[in-house]
């Protein structure tokens, strides 16, 4: 799937419309309808709430942070946003995803980003990193598109940062329009000619309305710079327990508040504007600044590095799903339904079952490749591929 696919954008919205009225018709439509009648939350402390998440999102930025936090009715969003592998769709529509991250230290991290976003069911997944990361990256899989492009400030002279950073922009700006969504930050790394870059990248794939994910050093970067998410509805944070802290400290200025952790984090949502904000933890707790939604499903008690971007890759392919899957029923869905928070509802399901998965089977010893190895089995788990 392609929001920005082929020449013609008009071309693309007719087709949409049109599997659109095709799909009204489906019993797979009415199935998927069904899923989003029955999305209605349950109360963390149990129970089911008396309202559709539907109405719980037109509630009242001020009266929804103060209210209780909702578990998720993750297993249908996944099935609700979960393309049918349709036989006459070709390579590119399930979704194009670029990651921009990899340097001299961290090579892992981009790489468990964007295969992940591979196994979940991206078709395409790239990566932009710098030169030194390049050949290790694509050791690893022969299934990544690697881009060596980005570089740190050790290997470029002070006259030729300007140059230099002109023709990586130029470079990615190439590619740009094609991405469904991008990941920044999976190990950046926090060089400052490599952060003024990637700042240019992101300004760029606003302008061109392309969702971004931001995770690890791209948090980093964006609380030092909070303007470059400020009002962007089609940007995703996916702070752990420190990146939060951070983000709490420089955009409330005060501490993080554990009582009031909902109603922070709806505040949070709303002074930076219009993000999505999904705070990891023991439950990953969601919110656009209306709402606030959490997935605590078991996982693992492994907390091995590189489970972070895992649900990197993975939210950037559910909320790309999950945006072309309104738009392609726009006819019959509440406009309030924000397909950047079902993506991080999604993507935290998903790794959270895959981790219980491999964990099962390799107890103390399970790492992040392990529970790569699972999201496929989580996926069908939930979403059966012949259905
Ligand atoms: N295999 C890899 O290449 C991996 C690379 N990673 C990358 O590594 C980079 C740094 O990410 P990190 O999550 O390690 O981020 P940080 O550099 O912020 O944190 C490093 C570690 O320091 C500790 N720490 C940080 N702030 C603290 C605080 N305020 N109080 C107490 N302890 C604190 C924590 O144990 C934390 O895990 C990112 O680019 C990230 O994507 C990680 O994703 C893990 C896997
Ligand atoms: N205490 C916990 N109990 C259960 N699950 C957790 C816990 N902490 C984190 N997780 C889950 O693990 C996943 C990754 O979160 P984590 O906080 O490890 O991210 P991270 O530090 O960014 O990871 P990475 O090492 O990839 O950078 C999230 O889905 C989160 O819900
Ligand atoms: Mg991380």
């Amino acid at each position: 799937m392609s929001l920005s696919m082929g020449a013609c954008p008009h071309a693309w919205r007719h087709h949409l419309q049109h599997r659109g009225r095709m799909w009204a018709t489906s019993p797979v439509f009415r199935r998927q309808l069904f899923l989003l009648r029955s999305l209605a939350p349950t109360c963390a402390h149990g129970g089911r709430a008396s309202s559709s998440s539907l109405q719980v999102h037109a509630m009242s930025a001020a009266s929804a942070a103060a209210g209780p936090v909702y578990e998720a009715d993750a297993e249908a969003v996944v099935r609700r946003i979960t393309p049918p592998l349709d036989r006459a769709r070709h390579k590119g529509q399930a979704g194009k995803i670029a990651v921009i991250g990899g340097c001299r230290e961290y090579t892992g991290a981009p790489y468990f980003a964007a295969i992940s976003a591979l196994k979940v069911g991206a078709d395409l997944s790239h990566v932009f990193c710098t030169k030194d990361a390049a050949t290790v990256i694509k050791s690893y899989s022969p299934e990544l598109i690697v881009h060596p492009i980005l570089e740190e400030s050790y290997s470029v002279k002070d006259d030729e940062r300007e140059s230099v950073s002109s023709s990586i922009l130029a470079e990615i700006s190439k590619w740009m329009e094609r991405f469904d969504c991008i990941v920044v930050g999976p190990g950046l790394g926090r060089d400052s000619f490599l952060m003024d870059c990637v700042s240019n990248i992101m300004r760029h794939a606003r302008q061109a309305n392309i969702p971004t994910v931001v995770d690890g050093d791209g948090l980093f970067l964006i609380t030092n710079n909070i303007g470059l998410v400020e009002d962007n509805s089609l940007a995703i944070l996916t702070p752990n327990v420190y990146e939060y802290k951070r983000l709490v400290q420089k955009v409330l200025n005060c501490e993080v508040n554990e009582e009031n952790a909902s109603e922070q984090l709806a505040a949070l949502c709303q002074k930076i504007g219009g993000v999505t904000i999904m705070r990891k933890g023991k439950a990953d707790l969601i919110s656009d600044g209306k709402k606030v939604t959490q997935v605590s499903t078991f996982g693992s008690p492994r907390r091995c590095g590189g489970q972070g971007d895992i649900l990197s890759g993975s939210v950037a392919v559910f909320s790309s799903w999950a945006r072309h899957f309104l738009l392609s029923n726009e006819q019959t869905t509440e406009k309030s339904v924000n397909p950047m928070v079902l993506g991080c509802i999604a993507g935290s399901l998903l790794l959270r079952r895959a981790a219980s998965l491999a964990f099962e089977k390799n107890k103390r010893s399970t790492v992040t490749t392990d529970i790569i190895e699972f999201l496929g089995q989580s996926l069908e788990d939930i979403s059966p591929a012949g259905r």
